[in-house]
């Protein structure tokens, strides 16, 4: 072979090779694309700002045998476990569902709140450090055993204040004799201190203080911290533990009242961290944010702000119910403590992993027009991979129709609209209209007041509707207005009406079949 022909030889393999790469390239492209529009896709699914959960550092690892609650960790399979990846004809679900009876979660080792409430650790602790200071008769003031500072005290009032969300104006004389009292000590005590770098926050637990004054069980009270040569530095009023809708601090010292507080608490002595005994399972895109956030207007009531995804994330519910536990806020016996995650609602194992938990929980479920619903999501999942620059993104038909032209019944956001094939696994549930709850907030909220046994507090002066935003918000204490953030009430993309009509056609009976599992009729368009 000449060296020419040696030469052509070995570009045309370098020739072939490239094609193959090139071909190879636009396979690995398509690839890369299919996995990031699916990895977008799980994400769209964490979508709520309040779903990104941070995990807790030291949370528990989670063991069956040390479960001190005892839950199974995983499915026992139980009948009402609908398979994920079957979709029933309706017939078929009609069928199934007659043949077997309501499920009982009885035989589940289910454990009520009511018998014994797993608390907070509040045991004293018998490594009591240094006290370094004067106790006087109101006030103790001492050094943080944890410092953050070279010089960093804490100053707790002997009075029971439960929670900094439980001050009010009243107790401005405690706070400013708090105050003055840190002062005295530091202007006496400790040259070169900075008056800027006081601080009040809630009590960490098992800080300190709380062990220190472990025999009163009280976890968060109001306590000064004085950074003096620190960086930690914020403004006087409560950068902890105050919810921002609860607060109308401005940046005002001491302005922390809210009238819907109440304001006399400091003879309950059993404020503490209880499991939620109502949860908000879904459904997803149907106002489950809007509806925690106006319950919490209740002084009885107790939101978990983050989505906690516990019961559906493997890993989440390998941490144990302490890690739940750990992530509940505070409250009284008295009252409703409530996280909302729409994934429980169609994750088969859910149900079954909640009455495990509380036999008596009582289940709360927001749903809309199912085709508004499934519009909804798809906004969403559009504005997202638009956020993340995605190059493709497919149309709202292309998601949900096949080829054939038939409804993607596989796809998850249509599943997720089917209702009525996750409704029989739950119980004690409650149903929310959410097209009315748009409209009418109040009677839908007064149900549930109902519902939970709550005494009616929640009223029309609690909300102020947003022309702009086309929705009511939550009144503020000097007469603005909270509002949900831009993520809720997007602009939904114009269908095609066939598109529409067909997927009315498909939702019809299984929506006709879950007014009848519901006992209450839904005012969606057949
Ligand atoms: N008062 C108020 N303010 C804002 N938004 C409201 C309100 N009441 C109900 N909604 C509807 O809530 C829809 C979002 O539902 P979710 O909060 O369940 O979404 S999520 O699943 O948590 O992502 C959201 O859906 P889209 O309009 O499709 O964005 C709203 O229609």
């Amino acid at each position: 072979m000449s060296k020419y022909q040696n030469k052509t030889t070995v570009q045309s393999r370098v020739s072939l090779q490239r094609n193959q790469y090139r071909i190879l390239d636009a396979s690995t492209r398509n690839r890369r694309l299919r996995q990031m529009l699916e990895s977008l896709e799980r994400d769209n699914f964490h979508e709520d700002p309040h779903a990104n959960l941070v995990m807790h550092k030291k949370a528990p690892k989670f063991e069956d045998k040390n479960n001190k609650f005892g839950l199974s960790s995983g499915s026992t399979g139980r009948r009402y476990n609908l398979p994920r990846s079957r979709l029933l004809s309706l017939n078929a679900l009609i069928e199934e569902d007659s043949k077997n009876p309501a499920p009982n979660y009885l035989s589940l080792n289910a454990r009520s709140l009511g018998d014994k409430p797993p608390t907070a650790n509040c045991a004293p602790n018998p490594h009591i450090p240094n006290i370094q200071t004067p106790v006087d008769a109101k006030l103790a003031l001492f050094k943080d055993i944890r410092p953050a500072a070279e010089h960093h005290y804490l100053v707790i009032p002997k009075e029971h204040v439960p929670n900094v969300k439980y001050l009010n104006k009243n107790n401005i004389p405690l706070l400013e004799e708090m105050k003055s009292f840190a002062l005295n000590y530091f202007s006496t005590n400790i040259n070169n201190y900075d008056v800027n770098k006081l601080s009040i926050e809630k009590l960490p637990k098992r800080s300190f203080g709380v062990q220190l004054f472990g025999l009163l069980c009280l976890i968060g009270f109001v306590t000064f911290y004085l950074f003096l040569m620190g960086d930690l530095i914020h403004p006087i009023c409560f950068k902890l533990g105050l919810p921002t809708n609860r607060s109308d601090l401005a940046s005002l010292p001491y302005k922390c009242t809210n009238s819907n507080f109440p304001l006399q608490v400091t003879n309950n002595r059993s404020l503490t961290k209880r499991l939620p005994n109502c949860i908000i399972v879904g459904a997803r895109k149907c106002g489950t944010r809007a509806l925690l956030e106006f319950l919490d207007i209740h002084p009885q009531i107790r939101k978990v702000t983050d989505e906690l995804h516990f019961f559906d994330d493997e890993r989440k519910y390998n941490l144990g119910l302490d890690w739940y536990l750990e992530q509940m806020p505070l409250s009284l016996e008295s009252d409703v403590v409530i996280e909302k995650t729409p994934a429980y609602f169609v994750t088969e194992y859910v149900p079954e992993r909640i009455y495990a938990m509380n036999g008596s929980i009582k289940i709360i479920l927001i749903v809309r027009d199912p085709v508004t619903r499934l519009i909804s999501d798809y906004a969403q999942l559009a504005s997202n991979r638009k956020a993340k620059k995605a190059r493709n993104i497919e149309s709202f038909e292309e998601l949900i129709m096949l080829a054939n032209g038939k409804i993607n019944s596989n796809h998850k956001a249509i599943r997720i609209s089917l209702y009525a094939i996750y409704f029989s696994r739950w119980i004690k549930i409650h149903v929310v209209d959410g097209d009315q709850f748009v409209y009418d907030p109040l009677s839908e909220l007064q149900k549930i007041e109902d519902f939970l046994g709550l005494p009616s507090h929640i009223n029309r002066d609690n909300f102020t509707y947003n022309t702009t935003k086309g929705f009511y918000c939550i009144r503020t204490e000097d007469n603005g207005q909270r509002c949900l953030n831009k993520n809720k009430g997007r602009k939904h993309p114009d269908i095609h009406p066939l598109v529409i009509q067909k997927l009315r056609r498909f939702y019809d009976p299984y929506n006709k079949y879950f007014y009848k599992l519901v006992g209450r009729k839904f005012a969606w368009p057949g």
